[in-house]
């Protein structure tokens, strides 16, 4: 048995001393990762703001990385961003840990010991698992479960290894844990609307079972335990599959559509007292993104006037759908597919934005607009583009929606073009931090919007 740290009592480590042995590993680590939202910025700022020893050789890490200023507007540099680290520190990790080496530790108390992402070794997955069971404390930490539900234990962990927001260990094909990777403070509605969801008895997104918390620095959440849909298959892989074979995928969009509705009348009835922005105060927000995502994507620039139409557009409306609480990221990777069974899954909505703003009441027509956008950039992943394979969805998911809701968002012609304004200048900017390659995709639809006379 390889040899593996204790830290005890872990406070008497120390945070800053934690940083002299992990300041160094972390800052070439950090920005390598998916989920590390500062790619444009070099983390040059590190300090560990809360540790916890969950057992013998795992730490659980609050790390805060801040970056270089770059120029904002009136010179204020942009505030460090809080990731959650499961550390494994071994004398030697085992050569299946290859790929979740960090590195050697030089300095400070884990000088000499190898230090890895736990997630990635089995036997911390499974005690995970097993603390996740018990409701208690370990530190700052927090643990609660849904009482009714029987958590067994002993389930095989396998980590996902698609490229994520966050990290995600599925249990026996039974559950599937996901950590939130960057933390804000406050409740992740990825756990608050699932499980407000499953009070209404709505049973088209998993309800949570377990899940943790920290109280430190400030309270937010960390993980949640859902149960695993084994047969899923997600709806970009679906749509993918249905380009690839020359297939329609009507029957799925518009079922898709309904299950949305569905999901927004829960919502609804979940968060009744939810209020929202007036249309104009909603284009104003939109305007303030469109001149950021501008400013940090100058391919963007020559648009913004045509951009901006849409948004006074929208100002210029008083109508529409109540605002309600929303999913808020809604995509084709959001929704999974189990027989002839919509699933809607990741409630967190757009990482980037601040978790308040993520928990306002917003225009359902935002969702509608982000899964519009999806069948956009599933008919641009086949050569040559198959826009009318994309339309006949659109109009299929939206007539799915119009039957369940009860109002039919192709007459808020407004309202979508705002949204799909708004969520094409989001993926901008995403893909140009995360995917460069893919930033033709939502750059052919700000073309397209750019130029729309409604
Ligand atoms: N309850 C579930 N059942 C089956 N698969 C799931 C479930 N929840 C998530 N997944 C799978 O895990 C992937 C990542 O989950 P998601 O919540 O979207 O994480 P992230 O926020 O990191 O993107 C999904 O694309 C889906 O394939
Ligand atoms: O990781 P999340 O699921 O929380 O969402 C982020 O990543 C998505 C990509 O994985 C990104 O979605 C964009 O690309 C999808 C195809 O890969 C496409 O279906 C979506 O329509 C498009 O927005 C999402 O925007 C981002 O928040």
């Amino acid at each position: 048995m390889p040899k593996t740290i204790t830290l005890s009592p872990p406070a008497a480590t120390g945070t800053d001393g934690l940083l002299a042995s992990l300041g160094g590993l972390l800052r070439d680590w950090l920005p390598r990762q998916r989920w590390f939202a500062g790619k444009d910025r070099p983390a040059t700022d590190l300090s560990v703001l809360s540790v916890t020893e969950l057992f013998p050789g795992c730490l659980h890490l609050l790390v805060n990385a801040s970056h270089a200023p770059v120029p904002t507007p009136g010179g204020t540099p942009p505030p460090g961003d809080c990731y959650q680290l499961l550390l494994g520190v071994r004398e030697r990790p085992a050569p299946a840990l290859d790929r979740a080496y960090i590195g050697r530790a030089e300095h400070g108390p884990l000088a000499g010991f190898a230090v890895y992402d736990a997630l990635h070794d089995p036997r911390c997955a499974h005690l995970l698992l097993e603390r996740l069971r018990q409701p208690g404390k370990a530190g700052p930490l927090r643990f609660g479960v849904d009482e009714a539900a029987e958590v067994p234990g002993g389930l095989a962990p396998r980590l996902l290894t698609s490229e994520q927001s966050n990290s995600s260990i599925v249990y026996g094909d039974s559950y599937i844990l996901k950590l939130f990777r960057r933390i804000q403070a406050g409740v992740n509605p990825d756990l608050e609307v699932p499980q407000a969801l499953a009070a209404q008895g709505c049973a088209r997104v998993p309800a949570p079972v377990a899940w943790f918390c920290t109280t430190a620095p400030r309270p937010a959440t960390l993980g949640v335990l859902q149960p695993f849909l084994p047969d899923a298959v997600d709806g970009w892989e679906l749509a993918l599959g249905a380009l690839a074979r020359g297939d329609g995928f009507t029957t799925e969009a518009s079922e898709l559509g309904g299950a949305m509705a569905e999901v927004h009348l829960a919502l609804a009835g979940a968060f009744p007292a939810a209020g929202g922005d007036e249309n104009g105060v909603t284009a104003d927000a939109m305007c303030v993104r469109l001149d950021a995502a501008a400013r940090a994507v100058p391919g963007l620039r020559p648009y913004v006037p045509g951009l901006r139409a849409a948004f006074g557009a929208l100002a210029a409306h008083d109508s529409g759908p109540a605002a309600q609480r929303v999913h808020g990221d809604l995509h084709l990777g959001q929704v999974l597919r189990a027989g002839t069974d919509w699933f809607v899954i990741d409630f967190e909505g757009e990482p980037s934005r601040p978790l308040a703003e993520r928990r306002t009441a917003q225009s359902p027509v935002r969702d509608i607009a982000g899964m519009l956008r999806s069948f956009d950039y599933a008919a641009r992943q086949r050569r040559p583009w198959r826009p009318e394979w994309a339309s006949r969805c659109r109009e299929a998911f939206c007539a799915g929606y119009a039957a369940r809701a009860g109002w039919d968002p192709r007459k808020e012609h407004a309202l979508l073009r705002a949204h799909e304004t708004d969520r094409a200048v989001y993926e901008v900017l995403y893909e140009a931090r995360h995917r460069p390659d893919w930033l033709p995709v939502p750059m052919a639809a700000i073309e397209r919007l750019a130029e729309w006379r409604g």
